[in-house]
């Protein structure tokens, strides 16, 4: 992990008004993002977790609204951009290419009429025309990173388990090799074998790749799993930021200590 940063988030603040009165959702909220680290975001539902990544993808929607803050991106070979300020063709070419997302329950976000290679071709080509030559191969090499065979290229999303169809989408997500993959509960709906397995392979692209990963889960067994650094989110505010190992042997928050004493048994870490 390089000292070097992706994402310096300041004074972020999301509210969400309703006619029972604002929700502040995300407050006073400052963040960095290192290159090749993965990054946790914890906090129990609510936390205000989902609205903190949505926000830094500029996917908020109505009745939400970032009333203050920046979050700063360094992409590489780009000068830095302000993500809260960019707007039209700069944020469509930042998509997929410097900044991808893996929403919550992702599975269903693929196109049941499309086979997935079609599906990686409109990622590429749309944001790399130029990728034409070498694609399939291209599209094998990224499936196997994930541990799926190059076959499931030919094959329609309803031929494919939920864990599989969420490794597809963890290997279009990289397919551009953005600067910054956001993953929003990335093993949530799925059961425990298959968690293990999905942990395994994002562990494995941040090997392989470089990703810079930041991994949002309600699961602190997750985070002791698989990411370097954790951020706790408690009622939209940072409560607690540090190396994993060391917020879980020593958490400076008693929030913290209460969500690392609700993980049943803790799991071997990915590596
Ligand atoms: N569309 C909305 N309208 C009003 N309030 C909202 C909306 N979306 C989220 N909120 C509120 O914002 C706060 C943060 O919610 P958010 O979904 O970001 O939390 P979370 O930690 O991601 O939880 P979960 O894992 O359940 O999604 C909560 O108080 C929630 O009720």
């Amino acid at each position: 992990m390089s000292e070097e940063t992706v994402l310096e988030v300041k004074g972020l603040e999301v509210v969400y008004s309703t006619n029972r009165g604002d929700v502040k959702a995300v407050q006073d909220l400052d963040l960095s993002v290192r290159r090749g680290e993965i990054l946790g975001i914890a906090g129990e539902s609510g936390s205000g977790k989902s609205t903190l990544a949505v926000a830094l993808l500029r996917l908020l929607k109505p009745p939400g609204k970032v009333t203050a803050g920046s979050a700063i991106f360094h992409r590489k070979g780009g000068s830095p951009v302000d993500l809260m300020k960019v707007e039209g063709e700069e944020l469509r070419v930042l998509r997929w290419s410097a900044l991808s997302y893996l929403p919550q329950g992702s599975q269903s976000s693929l196109n049941p009429v499309m086979r997935v290679e079609d599906q990686f071709k409109d990622v590429i080509l749309e944001h790399a025309p130029g990728r034409k030559e070498g694609l399939t191969e291209l599209i094998g090499r990224l499936l196997e990173q994930v541990g799926l065979e190059p076959r499931v290229a030919r094959m329609y999303p309803h031929e494919l388990s939920g864990g599989m169809k969420q490794r597809v989408l963890m290997a279009i997500c990289v397919a551009l090799e953005p600067d910054l993959v956001i993953a929003d509960e990335p093993t949530t709906a799925l059961d425990v074998t298959i968690q293990r397995v999905i942990l395994q392979s994002l562990a494995d692209l941040r090997r392989d790749f470089g990703v810079t990963l930041m991994v949002i889960s309600h699961d602190m067994g997750v985070h002791a799993q698989l990411v370097d650094r954790v951020a706790v989110m408690y009622e939209g505010r940072l409560v607690e930021v540090g190396g994993v190992h060391q917020v879980f042997k020593d958490p400076q928050h008693e929030y913290t200590r209460q969500l690392i004493e609700s993980i049943p048994r803790l799991g071997r870490r990915a590596s």
